[in-house]
């Protein structure tokens, strides 16, 4: 099954997984965030977009894949995410996906050692990229899933925020299965950093861009006396 929804639109689904699509009022939007949820396979990175857009774990995902979009209020401001959960896409490069992405949802799963250790490599290459774009602040939230699943722990908690601590990203163990909350607070904390990490753009384009016109005057005021 391959779902596609238009880019700007906010989509849930229908009890029969039918995506139903609403366009959101443009008087009420104040940010948009583009976000790419990747891991390992069989992490969960579905299950979590989905729980996210509709609040319901389906449990089999097929191929889900293509960007959705969903509007969510976090402290009084409107934000409309457009959520790509990663794919191997023949059409686009991972570095084109990073350089697509405002914030990251990094998955493992607490059950799965390797899903884990493949991420500090995962934060840097990302972070890399954007440092590249002259982004100093990179959104990323490290999400351990299948928390419902600790008689089968392969990762501590602790190894989690550790990880997390040391990459300055946030973290976040959840159950996509079992619980909607910790999904959406996933995503709370992720739009927060994009916010801080938009704001601080925009200071710093605005200090580079007085920075490049004194330069420029100056430059001009020299050539003029000469
Ligand atoms: N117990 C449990 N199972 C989960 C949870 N989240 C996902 N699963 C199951 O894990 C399997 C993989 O979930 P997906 O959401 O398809 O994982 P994915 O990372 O998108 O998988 P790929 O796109 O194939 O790499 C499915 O059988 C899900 O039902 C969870 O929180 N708890």
């Amino acid at each position: 099954m391959v779902l596609r929804i238009p880019l700007r639109r906010s989509a849930s689904f229908t009890p029969d997984h039918r995506p139903v699509v609403e366009v959101p009022s443009p008087a009420t939007l104040k940010m948009e965030a583009n976000v790419l949820v990747t891991g390992a396979d069989r992490v969960g990175k579905s299950a979590l977009t989905v729980r996210f857009l509709t609040r319901r774990f389906i449990g089999e995902y097929g191929d889900i894949e293509s960007i959705y979009s969903h509007s969510l209020a976090v402290e009084g401001r409107e934000i409309l995410f457009h959520i790509w959960d990663d794919q191997t896409d023949e059409n686009s490069t991972e570095e084109k996906r990073i350089q697509w992405a405002d914030g990251f949802v990094l998955v493992y799963s607490i059950c799965d050692r390797a899903s884990f250790g493949i991420l500090r490599s995962k934060v840097q290459f990302i972070k890399a990229t954007k440092e590249a774009l002259s982004q100093e602040k990179v959104p990323i939230v490290i999400v351990g899933n299948k928390r419902d699943l600790h008689h089968r722990r392969a990762v501590s908690s602790e190894e989690g925020r550790l990880l997390a601590l040391s990459m300055d990203c946030e973290f976040y163990e959840v159950s996509a299965a079992e619980a909607y909350h910790g999904t959406l607070m996933v995503f709370h904390g992720l739009a927060e950093r994009i916010r801080e990490a938009k704001l601080a753009l925009k200071k710093g384009t605005g200090i580079r861009g007085i920075v490049k016109t004194m330069s420029a005057v100056f430059a001009r005021k020299r050539t003029d006396s000469l």
